[in-house]
């Protein structure tokens, strides 16, 4: 939820014409500890209430689909649980060369490279959310935590050290 908050807000009011029936509600879901790498156990917390859900089209709006574990997690509790007539997601990046679970979102607004990025919304240890930009997290940022750089190449191998 906490990354995606900053897009959510510019992408709803960018919606014309003002959409009737459209309402707005929050799903807490995390799955990253302090490193650059999903934990892979994906905890939802939410006070979305089944009824509100139930035989609706529902959209999910994410910064970024890396694993799709979150995504997975998150789409299969609308349907399965809450009983979401269609889930679709728009993401703003999809870094799909990572992907551990096949999943394609409806809408993506970049295709982003296999590095960490941070900034609009986006974080590395809750850091960097606030940043009006996306940039590409340094190495170094995070090599105290023996992590090794990511590469575009997804080998986990980085070019430029
Ligand atoms: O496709 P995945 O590998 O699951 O990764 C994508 C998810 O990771 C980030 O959330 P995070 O768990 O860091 O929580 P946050 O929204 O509080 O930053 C991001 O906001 C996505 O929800």
């Amino acid at each position: 939820m906490k990354g995606c908050v900053l897009f959510f807000a510019d992408l709803v009011r960018a919606i014309e014409p003002v959409p009737r029936g459209l309402t707005m509600d929050f799903i807490r879901a995390s799955s990253y500890g302090s490193g650059t790498e999903s934990t892979g156990d994906v905890k939802l917390k939410t006070d979305l209430k089944k009824e509100k859900v139930a035989g609706r089209h529902v959209i999910l709006i994410e910064d970024i689909v890396d694993t799709a574990l979150t995504i997975t997690t998150v789409a299969r509790h609308l349907t399965e649980e809450c009983g979401a007539a269609s889930v679709a997601t728009a993401t703003l990046l999809d870094k799909h060369e990572r992907r551990l679970l096949a999943y394609r979102p409806e809408y993506v607004g970049f295709v982003c490279p296999n590095e960490f990025v941070i900034g609009y919304g986006l974080d590395f240890d809750e850091e960097y959310r606030s940043l009006p930009y996306i940039g590409v997290l340094k190495p170094e940022c995070y090599a105290h935590l023996g992590i090794a750089a990511a590469s575009p190449d997804g080998s986990g191998e980085s070019g430029d050290e």
